[in-house]
């Protein structure tokens, strides 16, 4: 019986376009362990949203397809919850009730109100955001608002969480909190998560596995980074890790090196 959880499999995506068929991707495949942390990585445009959208359910695979558990998904489903740059939370709603809407979707008919309550009240606390339980997305700060979103998800006991990148719009400072606060939330659910990051540092810091992305047109996983750094991981410590830097460096090499853009090629031809 095979051992993976989430199976990618030979995955193309083609999109009208006025021009023609334009083939965004290209024969995908990718196995993910159960509590496997993979980052996907490459050059805007190369078509991360693109996989992790068709993983989630959200776009259909022109051929091949994904398979959850044994399962071929076409459709999205709380099991794959999804957490983008950007913030999805209702306006008009507080941040308990941002995740009640998703708890209810999920457990309205195993759970009682009150232990809909306690569950809610426990994923806003994963995140450290209890405190600000009755206030609105335009009442609290970026970081606080990608917060609930994180909480929203993990509310809903997906087996696996995706994340586009989900810290890309914040601070450094605000980044590096929440981070932390994934590193250790994963340590205790042990959540199978895909993120999408143009942080080199990100990917390193979280990731089992970093999967590198060829340029598209046509793109496709280029290599397939085992970052075996021993957790819990501590940033300041490994600022000065020889293995750390020497697998930032490989993630820079390929981007910059061996999948630069053309643009960049030109750049440094002419430089
Ligand atoms: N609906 C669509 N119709 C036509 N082309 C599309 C469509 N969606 C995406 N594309 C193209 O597919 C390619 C991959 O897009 P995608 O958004 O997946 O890239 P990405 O790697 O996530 O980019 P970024 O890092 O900038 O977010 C791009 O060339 C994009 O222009």
């Amino acid at each position: 019986m095979s051992q993976h959880h989430l199976l990618i499999d030979h995955v193309s995506k083609v999109f009208p376009t006025a021009n023609g068929e334009f083939e965004a991707l290209k024969d995908v495949n990718l196995k993910i362990n159960k509590g496997e942390f993979v980052s996907l990585i490459g050059h805007s445009g190369c078509g991360k949203s693109t996989v992790l959208n068709i993983v989630a359910g959200l776009q259909q695979a022109s051929k091949g397809g994904v398979i959850l558990e044994g399962k071929e998904v076409n459709e999205p489903g709380p099991e794959r919850a999804v957490v983008f740059q950007n913030h999805s939370l209702l306006p008009w709603l507080s941040a308990y009730q941002n995740v009640e809407l998703a708890v209810q979707q999920v457990f309205k008919k195993s759970m009682s109100k009150s232990q809909m309550h306690d569950w809610i009240m426990y994923n806003l606390k994963l995140v450290h955001m209890e405190h600000a339980k009755d206030k609105k997305p335009n009442e609290i700060s970026g970081g606080m608002k990608q917060r609930v979103g994180i909480a929203r998800a993990l509310s809903m006991e997906p087996e696996i969480l995706l994340m586009d990148e989900p810290f890309g719009a914040l601070d450094a400072l605000t980044r590096s909190h929440l981070q932390d606060s994934l590193m250790d939330i994963q340590r205790d659910l042990k959540n199978s998560v895909i993120m999408i990051t143009h942080d080199v540092d990100e990917a390193v810091l979280l990731s089992d596995r970093i999967v590198m992305m060829t340029n598209g047109p046509s793109a496709t996983i280029g290599e397939i980074l085992e970052v075996d750094l021993p957790r819990p991981r501590n940033r300041l410590e490994l600022a000065n890790d020889a293995r750390y830097n020497h697998f930032r460096a490989e993630v820079l090499t390929f981007l910059h090196d061996r999948h630069s853009l053309p643009s960049e090629s030109k750049l440094s031809a002419s430089a």
